[in-house]
Formats: structure tokens, C-alpha cells, sequence
């Protein structure tokens, strides 16, 4: 199933196109669209790019505009006002590190597939309250990683994540084989060598 612009997408189909999503710092807007290329050659179409940088909006512009295939979303939401910014820029999905129920209202108005940030059960209970599905855990490997994601299967069965922070190829099987973990989240096949970038989104494919 290939996306278009226009299509309203779901959760699931974010966090189903790959076994990783890419988080990406970008510095130098013009690093944006190659590194997203290389990215998506390497078969990682969903790519997260933080609004931790100052050109993050308009790399998110560039790539929804530029780059044939990927699915661009924007991370480090920690405000409503961000979700405006980030849709407007172009983006197709949201994540955030952390969630309040402002910032979950904002979410869920935003029209678009979200992953709020959670480490807790009772952040994960705020979710269930409003029938949301999908969350992020961060940072994965401080609150707990897969011993946490065991542990949260019992009480949460219908929940299904995307653990986030301190991931890599090493240990990424490892959350992959928990029946709730949807797909990762990281920055390790990141690098200014377009290359290795490529080779290490291929390398991550096969991690599942
Ligand atoms: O800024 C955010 O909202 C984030 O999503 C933080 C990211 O999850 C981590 O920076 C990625 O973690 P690493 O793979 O350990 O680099």
C-alpha cells in the first residue's frame, strides 16, 4: 500500500511500514531531503524529525514536498502550539516524549496518527481513558525497556508500542520479538555519511 498526500493514515500504518522509525536531528536544513532519500532507499519511509533545531519545520517542508516515498513526522511535540507548526509544515504523524492531557487534547484534535511519550502505568492509563491504542516509551531503556514492555503486557493488553531512546541494532531485536512492541524508535543509523545511513536503514530492516 503506497500513501498519498492526501490520505488520512492510521496509527497502525505508521508504526506497520517499517520496523524502525528513524529520529533525526537535523542541523543543516540542507541535509534534510538526502538524508531522508537515503533513509527511505534503505526501506525506512517513516521518518521522525525533532523540532529540537531551529530549520526542523522547514526540513519537515522540504521532505513532504521533496522526497518520493517517505511518510514525515515531527517529534519532541511538547506543546499544542507545536502540533499547528508541525501540521502546517507538512507533517503526517506526531510524537511526543512526554504527554499531559492538554497536550493529549491537542493530539487527538490533530487529525493525524500521534505517539505520546509514556514511561508509566499511569501514564498508559490516561491513554486507555481515551481510547488511544498506540504510545511511545521513553526513554526506553531508563524507565524500564523490555522488562517494562513485559510487565505492561498483563495489565495492557490492548496496548501496542514504540519504545524510544537508547535503542540500537544491538538491542532492537530484542524489544522487536515482545508481541507489544509495534516497531522502535531511534537515531543510531543516523550519520552524515549518506552510505552508511542508507546501508544501516537496510541493516535495520531485517532487525524484525
Ligand atoms: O526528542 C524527542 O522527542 C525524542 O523522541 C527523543 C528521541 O526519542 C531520542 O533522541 C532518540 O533516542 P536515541 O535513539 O537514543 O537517540
Amino acid at each position: 500500500m503506497t500513501a498519498t498526500a492526501r490520505d488520512a493514515l492510521t496509527v497502525e500504518y505508521i508504526a506497520g511500514l517499517a520496523p524502525v522509525i528513524p529520529v533525526v536531528v537535523i542541523d543543516d536544513l540542507d541535509d534534510a531531503v538526502p538524508l531522508a532519500r537515503a533513509l527511505v532507499r534503505g526501506g525506512l519511509p517513516a521518518i521522525e524529525v525533532t523540532l529540537r533545531t531551529q530549520p526542523a519545520l522547514a526540513a519537515i517542508e522540504r521532505i513532504a514536498a521533496e522526497v518520493e516515498g517517505a511518510v514525515v513526522g515531527a517529534g519532541t511535540i511538547t506543546t499544542t502550539g507545536q502540533i499547528a507548526d508541525a501540521l502546517a509544515a507538512g507533517a503526517r504523524f506526531l510524537v511526543s516524549p512526554g504527554a499531559t492531557p492538554t497536550l493529549l487534547d491537542g493530539l487527538q484534535d490533530s487529525g493525524v496518527p500521534f505517539l505520546p511519550g509514556t514511561a508509566t502505568p499511569s501514564d498508559l492509563v490516561a491513554l486507555i481513558e481515551r481510547g488511544i491504542t498506540h504510545a511511545k516509551l521513553f526513554p526506553a531503556e531508563v524507565v524500564g525497556g523490555v522488562k517494562a514492555l513485559k510487565a505492561f503486557s498483563g495489565p495492557f493488553p490492548q496496548l501496542r508500542f514504540c519504545p524510544t531512546g537508547g535503542i540500537n541494532a544491538a538491542n532492537a531485536p530484542d524489544y522487536l520479538a515482545l508481541p507489544n512492541v509495534a516497531c522502535v524508535g531511534g537515531s543510531w543509523m543516523v550519520s552524515r555519511d549518506l552510505e552508511r545511513v542508507e546501508n544501516a536503514a537496510r541493516e535495520a530492516l531485517g532487525l524484525k
